[in-house]
């Protein structure tokens, strides 16, 4: 029963380095199974999403050698099996990624419906749309996407809907189709590029990722690459909103700042100060700070990832601020803990209505998914008091050593898994 317990009230002040993009790491391991030459990929972040999905890789037959911490080398050329499956795999959202790799490389796929944060109805028809346009028969058996075709053919391809998973899915699979796959409506998120630049480091021939048309002309093999992953924007947000909420001054390293510029937009608006540089950006916030307006929409717009972490900050700012979720239906299953802790929002529809509190008072709180558990931990950070976060397994499957960086910035937080562990760190604390 581990648990994040935390003193708030100290200015988080310092530099933190952001680890790897979990999301893009994700498409980029999957699509390390592509080829049967040595693949090595560095900066993966240390999270269990990841290391979930290299020990199914491992398990249906591929060599996967760590070379540290943040480095791994893949060889799939002893792959034995299409069929994926493991309790935990089920779990995670990017399994349904093997989809795409494994019908790309061998024509034949056998995969759970994926799992992921209960964010909302997470339906994957974007990605069998496409993967049927391509040349694939599919079935839906037993809880799993079985997946077959005896080749695929590259094809015209519209995306009902932005989807950052059908992008990547379908643009793995059509790099191994015959003829050119156009790809219309796709996503643009960072980690859709990212993605596109590995499978073309592995001779794909991918073009305008990152814009809402994509070109993917088949090529008949892919080969052996050595690749570095982007920074998560997610977890760079993240400390991002820590400086703001706690009114500190976070510089926040190894990051693209371009990627992070709808969340640095809304850190001004509000009236911290955000400074940026060549790889890095610091955000100084201020006592008085005030209310603004979101809406979550596909990159370039305000991430829906980063959506709970910046409505508590907002909940701190002076005013009422509205936020409205037009990705996922049921991603404020926040507020009701908030409101534990003092926060004062009300959410009718897609819609959170945010009234500005002075300050929080610690509380016990469960976190209910990965970002809103983080956005609580921040919270927690800036309350008046102890406040003790459950079940943090949902954090910690993207975030990597989170409490390490928060104390490394000056936060009183710990890891608890009794309440032996949580007295000690109390009067450590005081
Ligand atoms: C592992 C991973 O990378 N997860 C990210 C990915 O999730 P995920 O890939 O699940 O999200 P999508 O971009 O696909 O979903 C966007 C929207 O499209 C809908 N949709 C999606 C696919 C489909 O076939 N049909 C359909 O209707 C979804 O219900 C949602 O409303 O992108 C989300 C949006 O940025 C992020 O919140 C998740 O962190
Ligand atoms: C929702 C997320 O992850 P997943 O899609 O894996 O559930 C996330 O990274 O915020």
């Amino acid at each position: 029963m581990n648990q994040f317990i935390m003193k708030g009230g100290n200015p988080l002040v310092g530099d933190v380095v952001i680890s790897g993009a979990k999301n893009a790491a994700l498409g980029i391991l999957a699509a390390a199974i592509m080829t049967d030459d040595d693949v090595i990929i560095e900066n993966l972040p240390d999270v269990r999403d990841i290391n979930v999905l290299l020990e199914a890789i491992s398990e249906i037959g591929a060599q996967v050698e760590r070379i540290d911490r943040h480095s791994v080398k893949i060889n799939a050329s002893t792959i034995r099996e299409v069929s994926v499956d493991d309790e935990y795999i089920r779990k995670i959202r990017a399994s349904y990624y093997f989809i795409g790799a494994l019908l790309g490389k061998y024509k034949s796929a056998e995969v759970p419906l994926p799992g992921g944060c209960n964010i909302g109805s997470r339906p994957i028809d974007q990605h069998l749309k496409g993967f049927r346009a391509l040349g694939a028969k599919i079935e839906i058996d037993r809880g799993a996407v079985i997946a077959h075709a005896i080749d695929l053919v590259g094809s015209h391809i519209y995306l009902d809907v932005v989807s950052v998973g059908a992008t990547i899915n379908v643009m793995m699979a059509a790099a191994l189709a015959e003829g050119q796959t156009i790809l219309e409506n796709a996503a643009k998120e960072p980690h859709v590029v990212d993605v596109a630049n590995f499978l073309n480091s592995m001779g794909a021939n991918i073009k305008g990722a990152g814009t809402d048309i994509i070109r993917i002309r088949g090529v008949r093999r892919l080969h052996g690459t050595e690749y570095s992953i982007i920074p998560d924007q997610i977890e760079a947000g993240t400390f991002m909103c820590a400086a703001a909420i706690t009114r500190g001054d976070v510089t926040v390293k190894n990051v693209i700042p371009k990627h992070l510029e709808a969340i640095s937009a809304k850190l001004i608006e509000i009236g911290c100060e955000v400074i940026e540089g060549d790889d890095e950006v610091r955000v100084v916030g201020k006592p008085r700070q005030h209310s603004t307006n979101i809406k979550t929409l596909p990159y370039p717009g305000f991430p829906t990832d980063m959506q709970p972490q910046m409505a508590v900050t907002l909940a701190l700012a002076e005013g009422t601020s509205m936020i409205t979720e037009s990705i996922f239906e049921n991603r404020f299953k926040y507020v009701d803990e908030l409101s534990r802790m003092g926060g004062n929002i009300k959410v009718e529809g897609n819609v959170a209505v945010i009234d500005g509190v002075k300050g929080f008072t610690g509380a016990q709180v469960e976190s209910p998914d990965l970002r809103a558990g983080a956005a609580l931990v921040l919270a927690g950070l800036s309350a008046a008091g102890y406040t003790v976060v459950d079940e943090i397994g949902y954090i910690q499957r993207g975030y990597e050593k989170f409490e390490e960086k928060l104390q490394a910035l000056g936060a009183h937080i710990d890891i608890v898994d009794s309440e032996k562990e949580a007295q000690k760190f109390r009067l450590k604390i005081g």
